[in-house]
């Protein structure tokens, strides 16, 4: 079984994004925060660290855990309209009666770095150039890493969400895999996942995937980052069980993850540099 980590590709790409950044005005990143989540919080303290790493200026837009959705949609509307800035981001999740999907119409798709805009999903469907969601294209980012073949095969995504199982099943599709996407109400699970070449769990629910979901073989991408009652961190396949059975898995932490960060950092310095 191969363990596909994230580490070193991050690494690569943050070099190559520091190189970016360096050719031009000094990209800059707003992130709109408007929880107390502590995970969300940690994400968005990584997202700070990195982009300092690599030379991208990083502000955090905190608006608070009980910001009104105005206040929210006001704030992404003013910073898309300002030139200094070249990378908006919404943070989830986000206060009871404030919707993502409403709100990320406000950022700029020039300037949607996550991929949050409805339009910016739309043209992904349409094979238009757009931003992906990081965590979607960072799936894609470590299955080409490893060189893990796409074309023809059985790709199954466990997980419907916008910003991750929605973009990647055409991510994937427009590599010319054969794609399933199950959810919550898919009936027998595992018989559809035990179908897949390559598999792909997003669906934020701890080791859901055990070795019977799993095809001798496959290749096992890890996408959940749920957090442990101890501090750490467990993903939404069983590691330990599905080692035993799968070709190739990836790690949590040190899979997805710190791709995803190094991908929102690539985006921004691209959109610092789009015409
Ligand atoms: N609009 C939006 N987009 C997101 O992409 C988004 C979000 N909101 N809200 C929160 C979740 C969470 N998320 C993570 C990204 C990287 C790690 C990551 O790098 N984790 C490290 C480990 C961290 C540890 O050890 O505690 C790893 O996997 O190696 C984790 C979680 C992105 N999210």
């Amino acid at each position: 079984m191969r363990t596909l980590t994230g580490k070193e590709l991050a690494a690569a790409i943050r070099a190559q994004t520091e190189a970016e950044a360096a050719a031009g005005p000094q990209p800059r990143l707003a992130v709109v925060v408007a929880t107390a989540d502590e995970a969300s919080l940690w994400y968005v303290r990584s997202i700070a660290k990195a982009a300092a790493s690599v030379g991208i200026a990083c502000d955090v837009v905190d608006l608070g855990a009980e910001a009104a959705p105005e206040r929210i949609d006001d704030t992404l509307a003013k910073l898309s309209a300002d030139a200094n800035v070249h990378g908006v981001m919404l943070q989830t999740p986000l206060p009871a009666g404030a919707s993502a999907q409403r709100l990320a119409a406000a950022i700029d798709p020039r300037k949607d770095v996550d991929g949050a805009n409805p339009l910016s999903l739309g043209r992904l469907a349409a094979g238009l150039p757009a931003f992906a969601p990081a965590t979607a294209a960072a799936v894609l980012a470590l299955l080409d890493h490893y060189e893990v073949e796409l074309q023809g095969r059985r790709a199954v995504v466990v997980g419907r969400s916008t910003v991750v199982g929605k973009p990647l099943a055409h991510l994937l599709l427009d590599r010319h895999a054969t794609v399933t996407v199950c959810h919550s109400r898919t009936r027998d699970l595992a018989s559809v996942t035990s179908t897949a070449e390559v598999l792909v769990a997003a669906v934020g629910r701890p080791a859901l995937i055990g070795a019977g979901h799993v095809a001798p073989g496959a290749v096992v991408i890890d996408v959940g980052t749920n957090p442990t009652d101890d501090g750490g961190l467990i993903g939404d396949v069983d590691f330990g069980a599905v080692a035993e059975v799968a070709g190739a898995l990836t790690p949590v932490p040190g899979g997805v993850g710190p791709v995803t960060t190094a991908l929102l950092l690539r985006h921004t310095a691209r959109a610092a540099n789009l015409p």
